[in-house]
């Protein structure tokens, strides 16, 4: 069937060279049978993954009009703030494949850091729940017992971390998720590789999967590289703001980084009570009687946790804890999420997911996260 996106064709700002088009197409037309296709994308950091994955996510919905996209890149994740891993249903196709966009997932949790370097159980605990959540809502095997559920294709999109624990960590998604593809793209230097075949497994029972290995866009006659080194960090800063910009109305103009610091900073918060919340540090201990202090003037993941999902809390979202009162027993948070579901929130989960420098530091704007007359001392 025609793509839209068709090989060798600039699409929307990116490039797709023919052979990712021809791969994204195997993909999504070669497999005639149920399942639909589960596609593992990995290689090393800055190949083109990301940029891959949207592609392919595009040619999938043309197929499928819904598909799930698995997210297990902390450090740049591709429909949320960082620090989450997250399951999205998608069913839009987007136009601009150079352009990331936030969309609300299914499920997902906070691990709060860029990098699964932190806790690397932690992190695969949360992939293989998020995945089984996947297998039990959207991937049906057995037509006649679940007649009436939708069967979805799933992307995983990896991070860019193949050498060492991240290697070790990437086999174990391999050995867990089980993919009918597994996407491999190459750079030029080699030794940056993931190795050839089915690298994750012992035996020879590779029969059952595709590898598809593609190399990295390079365009024009020169054969030029098309990749662009990312700041990391400046696009970290730059979802947060995106994130937390959604706490007003899309036609409220705030275009500013300064508009946004001061929209915030006058924003009314919610009044939490601290009685309903607990609150647990999730790379760090932090003694009781400094609890408070360390909320302060900090971001933290909004979760959901009951009797059996202790250890596995469902999170909602971020809020921004803007002061706290503790003669009154109130946290003051801010938040995009929706007070139906705010309801819900019974945990505060406190990462290294931070407030954005460059919103604490606007010009002629008196940052109110900081100040010292928000916490009461008579609790101490
Ligand atoms: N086909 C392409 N056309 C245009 N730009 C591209 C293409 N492939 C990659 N790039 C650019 O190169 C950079 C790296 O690409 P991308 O973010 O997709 O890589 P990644 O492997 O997901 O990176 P990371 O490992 O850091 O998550 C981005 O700035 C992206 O816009």
């Amino acid at each position: 069937m025609a793509s839209m996106f068709g090989p060798g064709s600039s699409t929307a700002n990116i490039y797709v060279p023919e052979e990712w088009s021809e791969a994204a197409n195997s993909i999504a037309y070669d497999s005639v049978t149920s399942p639909p296709p589960f596609s593992f994308v990995c290689g090393a950091k800055n190949s083109g993954k990301t940029t891959f994955s949207r592609h392919l996510l595009n040619i999938l919905l043309q197929r499928y009009g819904k598909v799930a996209y698995l997210d297990t890149d902390v450090g740049q994740p591709e429909f949320t703030v960082p620090g989450f891993v997250s399951l999205t249903v998608v069913d839009k196709i987007t136009p601009d494949l150079a352009i990331p966009c936030l969309k609300t997932p299914e499920r997902c949790f906070f691990f709060g850091d860029v990098s699964s370097k932190r806790d690397p159980s932690t992190y695969l605990k949360y992939i293989f729940t998020l995945f089984d959540y996947y297998r039990e809502e959207y991937c049906m095997f057995d037509k006649s017992e679940n007649a009436g559920r939708i069967e979805l294709p799933l992307i995983v999109n990896t991070p860019g971390w193949v050498k060492g624990i991240g290697y070790e960590i990437l086999v174990d998604m391999l050995r867990y998720i089980c993919p009918t593809h597994v996407v491999k793209i190459n750079i030029s230097a080699e030794s940056k590789n993931l190795p050839g075949g089915a690298f994750w497994l012992d035996g020879d029972c590779d029969g059952m999967v595709n590898i598809v290995e593609i190399k990295s866009a390079q365009q024009d006659n020169f054969n030029r590289s098309v990749l662009v080194q990312k700041d990391a960090s400046l696009l970290r800063d730059l979802r947060i703001m995106a994130y937390f910009r959604q706490c007003f109305p899309s036609d409220k103009p705030i275009t500013t980084i300064k508009e946004l610091a001061h929209a915030l900073a006058s924003h009314p918060p919610y009044e939490v009570p601290i009685s309903i919340i607990k609150i647990r540090h999730l790379h760090c201990q932090v003694p009781s009687t400094e609890t408070y202090y360390s909320l302060n003037a900090t971001i933290v993941g909004l979760a959901v946790s009951s009797e059996e999902s202790e250890d596995l809390p469902w999170c909602v979202g971020l809020g921004i804890v803007r002061g706290i009162d503790t003669f009154k027993g109130v946290l003051y948070v801010i938040t995009p999420v929706p007070p139906s579901t705010l309801e819900k929130v019974n945990l505060f989960l406190q990462g290294f997911i931070q407030i954005p420098t460059c919103l604490l530091q606007v010009k002629g704007c008196r940052s109110p996260y900081v100040t010292s007359n928000v916490l009461s001392d008579r609790f101490y």
